[in-house]
């Protein structure tokens, strides 16, 4: 049940990705993100072929004019040309070819834009459609996704990874496209003019393809690394710029640099190894082809000169030999360049994969084909026998491959049952680590329960549509988070048709409106990336205003007045009662005052709930609610040892492993 983005089987944990799917996915990309635009790969494909086509004119041009203008040796003919065009003196087939040779540039020189266009209008689209749906599938990951990813490294795949499929595309496939139409045309034309020498010039290619062969097979495993130190030194930048603050007043400055650093030095050393690999093959190329080329000189040369070499036959004309030597350049020095290709094509294979892994990523909180939507909310929540566990929910965190939930979760809330009744008061209360967070967090299925379910009005949550779900229940959470736009946009966040003034209204219930007043620009000041622009009670009050803005059936507080003033809290109070009264809600608090009056407070501790019943009902008890109370009213004293004991040990396991 548990998520998993699936790793490619890895030997090496070094080379380990984070996002990797099992191979072969490249092209299928290409062609599920390429099929609405197939129509531009296809113009870049036919004006690919032509513009390499006109390319084969201008050495046959020259190898004739030599013979027929030049020497005198043969007629002027052209391919496809009646003879009546061609003109009678020298001076006039001078200028003919000069013409055909003008015509043939401008040919290609068309082409080329109309191939440019298509191959990257294909490319750009290409581009655009897979990065908003890998957005869009990133979004719809489950909490736990992003509780064991890092953000720097998913940007890396929705930036880099997809800007080189995208290079690729652009620059690798219309270069191979070019690549064998100019080795099949002028393969068949050096054939055409001395198909023994054409099998000289030709020796360079079997050589070049276990070169190239070689190559991709070192150079593969060293891309893949080099992706993923990227995504590495990518998380490390993101999370110090967020952290910035506490670099500052750690003054850990010279600690982060040393690990920014260190992950940088981690991709130099990566890409380093895959460019020795990349600089030593293409000049290796470059030789071997300059040897060939060497070679069909002295060939073709002597030929020339003492007629066929032995065991050979035939004539070879100065002006053929010309052509054949310009064609051969033309056909050798960019089968080098095929390299180049192979190489692009490794670097967007594996960048392939890890968007692919990010696209294929399972998740565990999903919704189902047929669920249930959930119209009019009475707002009863039950919770029947609830245990649930974090866990490393991703085989990336893991770093295994198989995907199985094989991970022991240790339990964070233990057999958790109670009931709240449509319009009725919840309060949870217990100490720092008891499960307070998780337990509203299964209510809105950031995650779901190990065992057990949470229902509302009845149906088990898992059944409903998760869009019924979220705009039933409104989640105030404990870390207020705003987003980098106006006061007005982010109060609206989620009721984006909310007029004015429904905002102004939600801003004033959340004791918000005067603070906002005396903003520069009031509802249409900027607050800042994260909101950092107000101060944390000010964060708070904005985010209740969302949630009354939405107007949900069911609240959920988590702590929802911590960050504020105890006058602003009372102002909050007073329109919080009045907005709870008719609908139900579980209300978080440290502060034990907040929940006083609610129908029922559960307390809970290590997971479990340890006490339950009104506030008056919890002092009778004189268990744990009774001795957070008086702490909290300043009675140490009339505390028992046995507390402190207890809340040493809680500490002790909090400490020592994070919960359990
Ligand atoms: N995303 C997470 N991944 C793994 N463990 C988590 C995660 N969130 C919380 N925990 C662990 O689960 C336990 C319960 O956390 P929770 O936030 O529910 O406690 P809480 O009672 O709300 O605490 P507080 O009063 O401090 O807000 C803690 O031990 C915490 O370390």
């Amino acid at each position: 049940m548990v998520a998993g983005v699936r790793n490619a089987a890895v030997d090496d944990p070094d080379e380990a990705e984070s996002f990797a799917s099992d191979g072969g996915s490249m092209w299928r990309l290409y062609a599920t993100y390429g099929r609405e635009n197939v129509g531009d790969a296809v113009l870049g494909a036919v004006m690919t072929l032509f513009a390499r086509s006109t390319g084969l004119l201008p050495p046959l041009l020259l190898g004739l004019a030599i013979d027929a203008v030049l020497l005198g040796t043969r007629r002027y003919e052209l391919p496809l040309v009646p003879g009546t065009w061609v003109p009678e003196t020298a001076a006039g087939q001078v200028w003919f070819t000069a013409g055909v040779l003008v015509a043939a540039a401008l040919a290609s020189a068309v082409a080329s834009w109309l191939q440019g266009y298509g191959w990257n209008h294909f490319a750009q689209n290409i581009q655009h459609a897979l990065r908003v749906d890998a957005y869009e599938v990133l979004q719809r990951q489950d909490r736990a996704f992003f509780d064991d990813t890092r953000t720097g490294e998913l940007l890396s795949v929705l930036n880099n990874d997809v800007n080189q499929l995208e290079s690729f595309l652009t620059d690798g496939v219309s270069s191979t496209l070019r690549l064998v139409a100019l080795v099949v045309g002028v393969g068949v034309v050096l054939a055409t003019l001395n198909p023994w020498l054409a099998l000289v010039s030709m020796t360079a290619v079997p050589l070049l393809a276990v070169f190239t062969f070689v190559f991709v097979r070192r150079v593969q495993p060293k891309y893949a690394r080099m992706r993923g130190r990227v995504g590495e030194l990518n998380a490390r930048l993101e999370n110090n710029v967020g952290g910035i603050e506490v670099i500052k007043t750690e003054h850990a400055e010279a600690y982060e640099v040393d690990r920014v650093r260190e992950a940088s030095r981690a991709y130099y050393d990566a890409n380093w190894d895959a460019i020795r690999t990349r600089i030593t093959f293409f000049p290796g190329l470059s030789l071997v082809s300059g040897l060939s080329f060497a070679l069909t000189f002295v060939v073709g040369a002597l030929w020339v000169l003492n007629g066929p070499p032995a065991f050979l036959s035939g004539t070879l004309s100065p002006g053929e030999f010309v052509a054949f030597m310009l064609y051969t350049q033309q056909f050798v020095w960019p089968l080098a360049q095929f390299g180049q290709i192979i190489n692009s094509y490794q670097r967007a294979k594996a960048s392939s994969e890890r968007v692919d892994g990010l696209l294929r990523a399972e998740r565990s909180v999903g919704e189902r084909a047929d669920a249930l939507t959930l119209d009019a909310v009475a707002g009863r929540i039950d919770y029947e026998g609830v245990t649930f566990g974090y866990g490393e929910s991703t085989a990336l965190a893991r770093g295994d491959d198989d995907g199985d939930d094989d991970v022991p979760r240790s339990p964070v809330l233990r057999d958790v049952s109670f009931d709240v009744e449509p319009g009725g008061t919840v309060g949870v209360v217990g100490p720092t680590g008891s499960g307070k967070s998780t337990l509203v967090k299964l209510l809105v299925r950031l995650y779901d329960p190990d065992d057990g379910v949470v229902r509302i009005d009845g149906h088990d949550v898992r059944d409903l549509s998760l869009a019924s779900l979220r705009r039933a229940v409104g989640y105030v959470s404990q870390e207020p988070f705003l987003f980098y736009g106006t006061v007005r946009e982010n109060i609206a966040y989620g009721t984006f048709d909310a007029t004015d003034e429904e905002v102004r209204t939600a801003a004033r219930r959340a004791a918000a409106d005067e603070f906002v007043e005396n903003l520069p620009d009031g509802y249409d000041t900027l607050v800042g990336e994260r909101g950092v622009k107000l101060s944390s009670g000010q964060r708070q009050r904005l985010t209740l205003a969302r949630t009354f803005l939405k107007d949900p059936a069911i609240l959920v507080l988590d702590e929802a007045t911590s960050h504020v003033d105890t006058e602003t809290e009372a102002l909050i109070r007073r329109s919080l009662d009045d907005f709870a009264a008719d609908r139900t809600t579980v209300a978080i608090a440290h502060r034990l005052s907040t929940v006083k009056d609610a129908d029922e407070i559960l307390v809970l501790d290590g997971g479990r709930i340890v006490g339950r019943g009104t506030h008056a009902e919890l002092l009778d008890a004189d268990g744990l609610y009774a001795n957070l109370w008086r702490v909290q009213a300043g009675d140490i004293e009339a505390l028992p040892d046995s507390f402190f004991e207890e809340a040493l040990a809680r500490r002790a396991v909090l400490e020592s492993d994070g919960g359990e």
